[in-house]
């Protein structure tokens, strides 16, 4: 097992990485402050990992709220459903959380704990890859809007992340590409070795060799927990956490919830920000071919949905969280491995993206 610490200055907590975790009560321990702990998970993770969390909590089926599976389940109201739980069972302000699934439950759960009585502990479990690969790590939390991805939401750091690379082995493969996009994401905006290393090694992440992916889980988590402790609440450099995702969360919310998968959307959007980068002469020409041939090795797609058109792209993105004063702002690349902090962008350089896109979209 390897443990990196994300320190946040007053406080940090740990990130476990490992096979068989999810049986080990001693790393689950140290961070549940009272007796009360309600184990959140969906209908799709529950059959799978459920029974053995709670055994090795020590904890009754009464413990556990299961939700229905989901980004369309991403809401407000899902939410409301743990705060019912929470009061029915006479929860108090010392309870701990415990988020077993995806990004979606750990998202949720932790907007949830962010909320409930102002604040109680919550603990992820991460069982995606893209959740063990970033959305377990980093304290952001929260829902989405029918008019915008996580417009509803909250800074709230779990007391610790628990990752058991073993849960992998159940993961459908189109989820399992899709967290290799946000792999992907780290090398392009800090890590250029790790670019390399990954066009050296997709094939062994595809087939799901485990050192392969104990190494891809372990370094995206210190690239990531690097960014967060330097900028908590993304002031400045956390939003290169967001390369791509301006063009992503539009295709999300434009196609409905879950027509998309969030990692397909952002390798999408990845490669419409490398072509943006491209023809404001920030980025070679044959890197972007480098980042679109990589993507789509790792079986993710690289062209938008025809639906999405320059229209309905500049309609999302106009309520894009990064905008100021109206004005949106997009994460470039400078060179495989640097992005740039968001920019406003000359609006006939996005639209030549947007329509290059939209020519060959699928
Ligand atoms: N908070 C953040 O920093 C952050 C970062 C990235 C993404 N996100 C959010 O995360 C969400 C996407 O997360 P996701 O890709 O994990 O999707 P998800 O949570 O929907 O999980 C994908 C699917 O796999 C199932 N599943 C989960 N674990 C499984 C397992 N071990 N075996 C079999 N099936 C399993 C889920 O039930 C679901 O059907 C989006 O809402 C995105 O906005 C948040
Ligand atoms: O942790 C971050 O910061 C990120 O931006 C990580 C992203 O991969 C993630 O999708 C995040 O949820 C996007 O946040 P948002 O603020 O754009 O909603
Ligand atoms: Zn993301």
């Amino acid at each position: 097992m390897k443990t990196l610490t994300i320190d946040l200055g007053a406080r940090s907590y740990p990130i476990y990485i490992g096979t068989g975790l999810l049986s080990r009560r001693d790393l689950f321990t140290p961070h549940i402050g009272g007796e009360q702990v309600m184990v959140v998970t969906n209908d799709v993770v529950g059959p799978l990992y459920l029974e053995r969390l709670l055994a090795t909590l020590g904890l009754p089926d009464e413990a556990a709220l299961v939700l229905p599976d989901g980004e369309r389940h991403k809401t407000l109201e899902t939410v409301n459903r743990i705060f019912d739980a929470l009061l029915e069972r006479r929860y108090s302000r010392n309870a701990t959380l415990v988020a077993l699934g995806g990004g979606v439950i750990g998202d949720i759960v932790g907007f949830a704990a962010a909320c409930y009585q102002r604040g109680i502990d919550f603990i992820q479990v991460p069982t995606t890859l893209l959740a063990q690969v970033d959305s377990s790590v980093g304290g952001k939390t929260g829902v989405n809007h029918p008019l915008g991805k996580n417009m509803i939401g909250a800074f709230h750091q779990p007391r610790a992340v628990i990752a058991d690379i073993a849960t992998l082995d159940t993961l459908p493969e189109r989820e399992l590409q899709a967290g290799i996009a946000e792999v992907i994401k780290y090398g392009l905006i800090r890590d250029a070795p790790f670019f390399t290393w990954l066009e050296d090694h997709i094939e062994a992440l595809r087939r799901r060799d485990p050192d392969a992916l104990t190494y891809a889980v372990e370094r995206s988590c210190r690239n990531k927990a690097e960014v967060v402790a330097a900028d908590e609440r993304e002031g400045g450099l956390r939003a290169i956490l967001n390369f791509g995702h301006t063009f992503g969360h539009a295709i999300e919310a434009g196609m409905g919830y879950g027509r998309y998968l969030h990692g397909e959307a952002v390798a999408i959007g990845m490669c419409q920000a490398a072509d943006l980068s491209a023809r404001l002469g920030l980025l070679p020409r044959r890197d972007v071919q480098r980042i679109e041939s990589l993507l789509a090795r790792a079986g993710l797609p690289t062209t938008p949905p025809a639906a999405m058109d320059g229209a309905a792209f500049l309609r999302h993105m106009a309520v894009d969280k990064k905008n100021r004063d109206g004005q949106i702002r997009l994460i470039l690349l400078e060179e495989i491995g640097r992005a740039t902090l968001p920019r406003p962008v000359p609006r006939e350089s996005l639209e030549a993206t947007l329509h290059e896109y939209g020519r060959s979209g699928a």
